[in-house]
């Protein structure tokens, strides 16, 4: 079975070409693929489905408007509504694979239509939606406790300002959380203002542990920090729509937030082409 590895900012996934939907892509293979020593390795898969194919009719609805579905899976075999970093892999893979061209368009993930727009080669921008927030919030880590500011873009974020360096932060263990107040889980950053609209972060995200990137999360921390500056600091002050530039680990990717949307530019890398033995990923 083939597959190809990527990378948006080093948030890794293993790529699965499945235009008809044929592969039965349980929990346990997922996490099979994803194993950093017995697996490929990997913080989620993208499998690449048409979305006529794609065995749910919620996302099949958007078949007019998508050709493609991004069904996207965290490395412990969760699955999550949406990806940023994965969706701009996910669209170069297309372009790569002669699937799509160059341009302009929409691809289904679970949370809905995303809009991408990329070349023959470089940097991939996502219309990713509003953010939409909703209120505060609290997680604890290694024993401290952060506030901050919850956040959906499509799948759950507590986008928490500090003070201090992130480099110093111990991630190392799952963050706790009022599982009243997160249903569904939570992806948790952390982030410190370094200078003019630009922000450092980490994140854990649910079903994956700490990575070295995540798009969504990006986005919903440019979206708490801007909320932070105040209204009449945002939107429209130099008659720009504001761009936030936001380092994590794994990189650097520009957010654009105009109060109506938010974009999303950065890396897609693809690494490599590879094939995989289906008996292994069954464990037949
Ligand atoms: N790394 C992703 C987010 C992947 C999903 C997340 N772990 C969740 O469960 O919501 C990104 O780049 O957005």
């Amino acid at each position: 079975m083939r597959f190809v590895k990527g990378h948006g900012t080093e948030n890794d996934f293993v790529i699965l070409p499945d235009p008809d939907g044929a592969l039965e892509l349980a929990p346990a293979a997922v996490v099979r693929l994803c194993d950093r020593r017995a697996g490929i390795g990997g913080d989620g898969v993208l499998r690449v489905v048409r979305t006529k194919a794609a065995g749910d009719p919620a996302v099949e609805a958007m078949a007019g408007e998508a050709e493609w579905f991004m069904d996207y899976r965290n490395a412990d075999g969760s699955v999550a509504e949406m990806c940023g970093n994965g969706v701009r892999v996910f669209a170069r893979y297309l372009v790569d694979a002669g699937l799509a061209a160059p341009g302009e368009w929409d691809l289904a993930t679970r949370a809905g239509l995303r809009r991408v727009t990329l070349g023959a080669s470089g940097d991939v921008s996502v219309d990713m939606g509003p953010p939409e927030h909703l209120g505060t919030g609290e997680a604890s880590l290694a024993g401290r406790s952060f506030a901050g500011e919850r956040v959906s873009m499509g799948n759950p974020h507590l986008a928490c300002a500090i003070d201090e360096p992130v480099a110093g932060l111990d991630l190392s263990r799952a963050p706790g959380f009022d599982p009243a107040v997160f249903p569904d889980g939570v992806n948790v950053e952390l982030f410190r203002r370094v200078g003019a609209r630009h922000v450092e972060m980490r994140v854990y995200e649910r079903g994956s542990g700490e990575t070295r990137s995540c798009g969504t999360g990006t986005v919903a921390v440019a979206a708490a920090a801007a909320l932070a500056e105040g209204p009449e600091n945002r939107h429209g002050r130099d008659d720009h729509a504001d761009q936030w530039t936001i380092d994590v680990p794994g990189g650097r990717v520009v957010v654009t937030l105009d109060g109506r949307t938010s974009h999303l530019r950065g890396p897609a890398v693809l690494v490599a082409d590879g094939e995989f033995r289906a008996d292994w990923l069954t464990g037949s």
